[in-house]
């Protein structure tokens, strides 16, 4: 990868990692217990299993981070026992959590930590050389190794803690959940370095929730389950079905996507948007929202689709226009604020639990009834709530969404990132909302959990209530939105009916290459403002994309095509939920080059086949 460092002569085939028998509690919570494992130099091994089965804890015992209970691990012979012994011995580890100094630059952050190895010899001037060839190589575009981390959005945030880890050249590389805050594109990055690495003798250890990214990386796959190894797959025989079969131990298929997505019985509207711009300047629309449907929105990163949603929910002033929400006596009120969302029954659900999300000094009940408690305390609508009304809620809530904890008094942090991220929709839930708004919620949960929120949210549409579901993955609408709507340029560019969806359409539809006329069919309540937001289709052949702050999208773009990102600064929005307030947004980058396209296919069970297209 670099000349500044050792090749690696690690002879393939031989095994680095040997783990027997672990066994690590947290207090009454068994995270390992008495799991085995082992990998071999030259491969890259998949762990595998639903949220809480102890993943993320085997990954930190390979680095050397969290000392065992009992049991044996042998990394390279040795068992190192602090950070500073497994870096020594070779091990670079990217965390699930994007651990990043926002306050220092990107070649800082880069650095960090790595002084007493090989670059303690580097100059100041080469360290900022390395990381700009580095930055620029992993993440397809040029960024400025000065700037402050703090002002760059979540990917190349990502970017960062991998060049970090990539930086010496491990023997053992662990990448846990490392690809979540990557687009498609850029994980394919990934993946042909980690190949590259592969082949040059590196052991690389993936744990990922993306089941079909690990069926096409993995060369061997180990699955847990509730603290225990459950079954080595090889790579012929790491298929969706086997991976399923052994985490949930069950035989059952993954997915809703055989399900009937739900139709609204009547044309009541739950919420209506007029003459709405989510940006300024942006083109106006409005949007109807019936009760019992489930409006899937997507787009390509940062095209207004996370601005939508958040509009919506009040969490984010809207540029221009007016959202309303119907009451259950039928009158409109409107939705402006936060606090107007929550009066009109709307909950908001962050995929981004870091930034909007969790409250890291409390505990996992009070995260979740958090919103019941504000209520109570203005003597508002839910005012009447006891704290026995509140751990039923609780109690129902976490069995809901399989929710996997020791105490409920415990602090949220103390559980894995899937599980949090249940507690965060447990909670747009237990606020008995009319409207639910979900912003890519699935990140980093597992398949058990998605078919469960999926089932548990087409029952909450067909009992009359609304759902806006974003998510960055299309699969996710298969069976389950009413209709799907795709967002261009900050306005909806066209819609789909949910019976028949056709992922690639919608794909299509990203880039601007349909024709727009699912606007322009009633079905799918939007109409074009005064600007009119049926212009989108015009103008397809000058989309404007960037790898902003919104989701990831799993489209592929050639490198050279990519569009150079100017920052713009979008309006600071209200964080109803904020762990940090002082997490600056990142900036949204927009571009107008015309992109050709290629497409990803779907097979059966939303597994990928890469396509092309002129
Ligand atoms: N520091 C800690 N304190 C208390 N409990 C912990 C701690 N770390 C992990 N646990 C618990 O150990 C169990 C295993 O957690 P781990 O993070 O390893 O799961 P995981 O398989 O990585 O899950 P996910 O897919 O959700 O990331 C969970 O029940 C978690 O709540």
């Amino acid at each position: 990868m670099t000349s500044s460092v050792p090749e690696i002569a690690q002879p393939a085939g031989r095994e680095t990692i040997l783990v027997r028998g672990v066994k690590k509690y947290f207090g009454p919570t068994r995270a390992l217990d008495g799991a085995s494992f082992s990998a071999r130099a030259g491969e890259i091994h998949a762990i595998v299993g639903g949220n809480g089965c102890g993943k993320s804890t085997m990954a930190k015992v390979v680095s050397g981070i969290l000392p065992v209970d009992s049991g044996t691990v042998s990394i390279l012979g040795e068992t190192p026992s602090t950070p500073a012994e497994s870096r020594a011995l070779g091990i670079s580890t990217v965390y699930q959590e994007v651990l990043v100094a926002d306050e220092s630059s990107v070649v800082d952050n880069i650095f960090m930590g790595s002084d007493r190895l090989f670059t303690k010899t580097l100059s100041q001037e080469r360290k900022v050389v390395r990381a700009a060839e580095l930055m620029e190589e992993l993440s397809g575009e040029p960024v400025d190794p000065h700037a402050l981390v703090g002002t760059l959005p979540l990917g190349l945030k990502q970017w960062i803690t991998i060049a970090r880890a990539l930086l010496s050249e491990p023997k053992i590389l662990i990448l846990d959940e490392s690809s979540a805050a990557l687009d498609f594109d850029s994980t394919e990055r990934l993946f042909q370095r980690m190949r590259a690495l592969r082949d040059r003798g590196t052991t690389i250890l993936i744990v990922t929730h993306r089941i079909a990214e690990l069926v096409r990386i993995s060369d061997r796959a180990t699955v847990f389950r509730d603290g225990r190894d459950v079954g080595v797959l090889e790579k012929a025989d790491i298929t969706e079905k086997n991976l399923l079969r052994l985490m949930t131990g069950e035989d059952r298929s993954s997915g809703h996507s055989h399900a009937e997505a739900p139709r609204p019985r009547s044309a009541e509207l739950a919420m209506r948007a007029s003459r709405l711009a989510v940006w300024p300047g942006g083109k106006t629309f409005d949007f109807d929202l019936r009760r019992g449907e489930v409006v899937g929105i997507s787009g390509l990163d940062g095209q207004g689709q996370d601005a939508f949603v958040r509009v919506l929910a009040g969490v984010m002033p809207a540029a221009q226009g007016l959202v309303e929400v119907a009451g259950r006596d039928g009158t409109w009120s409107p939705v402006r604020t936060l606090p107007e969302a929550v009066a009109g029954r709307i909950a908001y659900v962050s995929g981004d639990r870091k930034r909007e999300g969790i409250f890291a000094s409390l505990s996992i009940f009070e995260n979740m009834v958090m919103p019941l408690y504000r209520e109570k305390k203005r003597g508002g609508i839910l005012g009447f709530i006891d704290r026995g009304t509140l751990a039923t809620l609780f109690r129902r809530e976490a069995e809901n969404l399989l929710i996997k904890f020791g105490v409920k008094e415990d602090r949220i942090t103390s559980l894995s990132g899937g599980n949090q991220q249940k507690v965060l929709i447990g909670r747009g839930f237990a606020m008995r909302p009319d409207v639910i708004i979900l912003n890519d919620p699935a990140r980093g949960i597992d398949v058990g959990a998605k078919t469960e929120l999926y089932r548990h949210l087409r029952t909450f549409a067909e009992e009359g209530k609304a759902v806006i579901y974003l998510s960055s993955e299309i699969e996710e609408f298969l069976g389950f939105a009413t209709r799907v709507v795709v967002f261009r340029d900050g306005a909806p560019f066209d819609a789909f009916d949910g019976r028949g969806l056709e992922p690639k359409r919608v794909l299509e539809a990203m880039f601007g290459q349909t024709g727009g006329e699912g606007l322009a069919s009633a079905v799918h309540g939007l109409r074009p403002g005064v600007e009119g937001a049926g212009d989108a289709a015009h103008d397809a052949l000058l989309p404007s994309a960037g790898a902003g702050s919104g989701p990831r999208i799993r489209v592929s773009v050639p490198d050279r095509l990519k569009p150079r990102p100017v920052s713009v600064t979008p309006p600071a929005p209200v964080l109803p939920l904020a762990a940090d307030p002082s997490d600056p947004v990142p900036p949204r980058s927009r571009s107008t080059i015309a992109r050709p396209i290629r497409i990803v296919e779907f097979g059966e069970n939303g597994t990928r086949i890469e396509g092309g297209r002129p």
